[in-house]
């Protein structure tokens, strides 16, 4: 509803100010610039995420963020910068340089922008004396009581408690001055959102596309030059990491019409079959699937694997009342089966203990040469389960020693292995380690589980695997041992050598083909 605002009466609104899109007749969002002042970041020594939060924000209410600018805290710079944003954006907003050291000097550099001179702002002189006492005058806390001649300032409310904020937010002209202290920032962008708030919205849609973006270009080019007019934006995101779709496109106007018109052509245009179905993929699968969604979800479409995955599920809980989850560990290396695995794991112990704060184990025996993308998924995995990874270096044996030793506690490990696997053809859910190995009780849950199985529980459940699995590898060890499965391998009608995903891979036998 917000979009179309042809009376004047709002159009006026705006700083009086009004721009028009070419074709359309409408008035163009509010726009934004962000001035990031800090040494800090320019060292490296911090990360700019209040530009980030800001962005995020202003977005949501409607305002089209042109620039970001990260600049020394040196006043002849924040003075020029601070002229040119004012000049060319709407709204300003500064980050960081407001504190009472001789290195923030943003107060200074704003003034010297609009030729001002910095004086003692009677509110902020009162506060500052019932905050520090009387004599804070004659000390650098000062600083923080003086600001630009033409400064306001603006107090917001906590919207929690209901009372005013200590500090107010300053503005002089159309330049917001933020403190950097991210949690300062935060609290007085979000208790001051009225200052930013517009009639517009932004409307956005996406497309999952399972193709290169070097293959979709033309199409994406096509669509954008023709909906330029109308103000939509195309976006193309490439994201390595992902194994169901390789770009995400972002189709966003301030117009519904608009958009959902050129959503609508480049659905039309893009190649037969590479826009993945965002019914069948989750973004948040961990989120979303509790133990007890994990059956319904294949009951029908695969009752084998269904039954398999209610066996599982018993003998995790089996585990799970066996075991606390100090003396539990999953043996993980990124690896398929125990992605599955961990799934599973995480989903039954979610259900019996709902409260618990404690993280869920991980023992990770590092090989002398792993893949990198491997432990780049071991990272994400990490977060994505809030995992407490113990990390054991050196042969599998000698590590599992090590632990003993080191982690007297843990008693049993849940592992991926299946009756495929070497030597584990005689295993059964519970079995003790042989007589010389360290002493652990190994839980395998998915012995009875199949190549196949693995591969359509995962990809069933959107579950994130690492992506060599999607570069011909179907199993994966020491890098110097690992090769790409030759089963998968091909030529494309550019005459060019490529691999199929492992998931394609037929003849599941073949399964360790790469293993040297
Ligand atoms: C805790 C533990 C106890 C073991 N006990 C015995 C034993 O008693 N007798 C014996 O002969 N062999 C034992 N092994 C070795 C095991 O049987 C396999 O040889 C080994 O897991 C590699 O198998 P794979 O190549 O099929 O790999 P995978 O299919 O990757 O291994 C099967 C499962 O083992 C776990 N695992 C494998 N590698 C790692 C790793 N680097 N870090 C953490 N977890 C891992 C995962 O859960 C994985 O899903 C043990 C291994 C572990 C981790
Ligand atoms: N109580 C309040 O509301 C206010 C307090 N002050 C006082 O001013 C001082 C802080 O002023 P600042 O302008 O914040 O000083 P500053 O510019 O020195 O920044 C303070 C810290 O914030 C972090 N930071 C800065 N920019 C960042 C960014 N872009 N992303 C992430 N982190 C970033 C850095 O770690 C930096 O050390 C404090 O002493 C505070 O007491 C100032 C204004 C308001
Ligand atoms: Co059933
Ligand atoms: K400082
Ligand atoms: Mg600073």
């Amino acid at each position: 509803m917000h979009a179309l605002r042809n009376n004047f009466h709002n159009l006026g609104r705006r700083f009086g100010r009004f721009r028009l899109y070419q074709s359309h007749n409408k008035e163009m969002p509010k726009t934004a610039g962000i001035i990031v002042v800090g040494d800090e970041i320019l060292k490296g020594q911090t990360k700019d995420i209040n530009s980030h939060h800001m962005c995020q924000s202003l977005h949501e209410l409607g305002v089209d963020v042109k620039q970001i600018s990260v600049i020394r805290d040196d006043v002849d710079v924040i003075a020029s910068e601070t002229k040119k944003f004012s000049a060319l954006y709407d709204i300003v907003l500064t980050s960081g340089g407001i504190g009472p050291t001789h290195d923030d000097v943003t107060i200074e550099g704003i003034a010297k922008a609009f030729e001002e001179r910095v004086v003692p702002n009677p509110t902020l002189v009162e506060l500052c004396k019932k905050y520090f006492g009387q004599g804070f005058k004659d000390t650098p806390k000062m600083k923080l009581a003086c600001t630009p001649q033409s400064a306001e300032l603006h107090f917001g409310v906590d919207k929690v408690k209901g009372e005013r904020l200590q500090f107010p937010l300053i503005s002089v002209k159309n330049v917001y001055i933020f403190p950097g202290i991210p949690v300062l920032l935060n609290r007085l962008f979000d208790n001051l959102k009225h200052l930013f708030t517009t009639d517009d919205h932004f409307f956005m849609e996406k497309l999952l596309v399972n193709a290169f973006e070097t293959d979709i270009a033309p199409v994406l080019t096509a669509c954008a030059k023709k909906f330029d007019g109308a103000g939509v934006q195309i976006g193309s995101y490439p994201d390595w990491f992902n194994n169901y779709y390789k770009v995400k496109v972002t189709v966003e106007s301030a117009n519904e019409d608009a958009t959902k018109a050129a959503l609508k052509e480049l659905k039309d245009k893009l190649p037969q079959g590479c826009l993945l179905d965002s019914h069948k993929y989750c973004s948040d699968p961990v989120a979303q699937n509790g133990v007890e969604a994990f059956a319904d979800i294949f009951e029908t479409e695969d009752p084998i694997l269904h039954h398999k995955i209610e066996n599982s599920i018993e003998i995790l809980n089996e585990a799970l009342t066996m075991y606390s989850l100090d003396e539990l560990c999953i043996g993980f290396n990124g690896g398929k089966d125990c992605t599955a695995l961990l799934h599973l794991l995480y989903a039954a112990i979610c259900r019996k203990y709902p409260q618990r704060n404690s993280k869920l184990q991980a023992l990770y025996i590092q090989d002398e040469h792993p893949f990198e993308e491997l432990e780049e998924f071991m990272k994400h995995s990490t977060n994505r389960y809030n995992l407490n990874v113990i990390t054991m270096k050196g042969a599998m044996k000698a590590a599992l020693d090590t632990l003993q030793s080191q982690q007297p506690y843990i008693k049993a490990v849940v592992m991926g292995t299946r009756c495929t696997d070497p030597y584990s053809k005689n295993l059964s859910a519970f079995t003790p380690t042989d007589g010389d190995w360290p002493y652990y009780m190994r839980i395998s849950p998915i012995l009875n589980w199949s190549y196949r199985d693995i591969w359509t529980f995962l990809r069933k459940l959107s579950l994130p695997y690492c992506v060599l699995y999607d570069r011909g590898y179907t199993s994966l060890g020491s890098r110097d041992k690992t090769q790409r499965n030759e089963k998968l391998r091909y030529t494309d009608n550019q005459n060019n050598v490529k691999y199929r995903p492992a998931h394609c891979l037929q003849n599941e036998d073949l399964e360790r083909n790469g293993r040297l």
